[in-house]
């Protein structure tokens, strides 16, 4: 378990090669000075950043083959999940999805900052973004599972990895769900929380 920020970042720079860890810490500098302008993070976990933002984000590569892509990021906020490990993989290919205006901008943004030519931001609702099939679906805080799963199910095809950060509600979450859904996914712990778990899961699932 990673139980501080010394921790966190060794975590990272295991998964990482240096200029990725370079880049990392320029976009934790650029989302301090954003969050003075707009709220995308509570300031207090920008004192745990490394823990609470960019390892938790990167975990889920524990759960998928490093090459595997293109990935859609649901509700990328902040860009949680989506933004970190493409900044970190740049040669993987994303698809950030967020509706809120000024947070497409701050997006977009940090995409032109870094030339992250294979990441793409969609400035509308999912329900607007047109289906294709996608390797990896991520969405961290998002919408509860059942909303969550029947919003984005068309994003899937029997290779699709789900990697769900659910926080302190996952297995509850999935309890919740009928048996054909928690056929598909189970819950790991997260290693930055020891309260929280990762719904992951492989397929489409079969939801109305
Ligand atoms: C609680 S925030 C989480 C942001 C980020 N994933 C994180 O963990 O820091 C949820 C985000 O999803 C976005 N969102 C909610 N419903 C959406 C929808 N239907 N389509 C696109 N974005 C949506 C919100 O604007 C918000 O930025």
């Amino acid at each position: 378990m990673i139980a501080s920020e010394e921790e966190a970042r060794s975590f990272c720079e295991a998964l990482c090669d240096p200029p990725a860890i370079a880049r990392l810490e320029r976009f934790i500098h650029l989302l301090g000075e954003e969050n003075e302008q707009q709220n995308l993070v509570s300031s207090a976990s920008l004192h745990h950043v490394w823990q609470r933002h960019i390892a938790d984000s990167l975990q889920l590569l524990l759960h998928v083959p490093r090459e595997t892509s293109p990935w859609i990021d649901l509700g990328s906020g902040a860009g949680m999940p989506g933004l970190v490990v493409a900044i970190a993989f740049p040669d993987l290919s994303f698809n950030l999805v967020e509706s809120r205006k000024r947070r497409v901008a701050w997006l977009q943004g940090v995409v032109d900052h870094f030339d992250l030519q294979q990441c793409r931001v969609y400035g509308s609702r999912l329900e607007n973004v047109e289906s294709a099939p996608m390797q990896v679906i991520c969405a961290r805080a998002f919408a509860p599972l059942e909303k969550l799963l029947s919003l984005s199910a068309r994003f899937s095809t029997p290779d699709t990895h789900w990697l769900l950060p659910k926080g302190r509600s996952a297995a509850q979450e999935l309890a919740e769900q009928p048996e054909s859904i928690r056929a598909t996914f189970h819950v790991e712990q997260s290693r930055t929380d020891c309260e929280a778990g990762i719904v992951i899961g492989k397929g489409r699932p079969p939801v109305r």
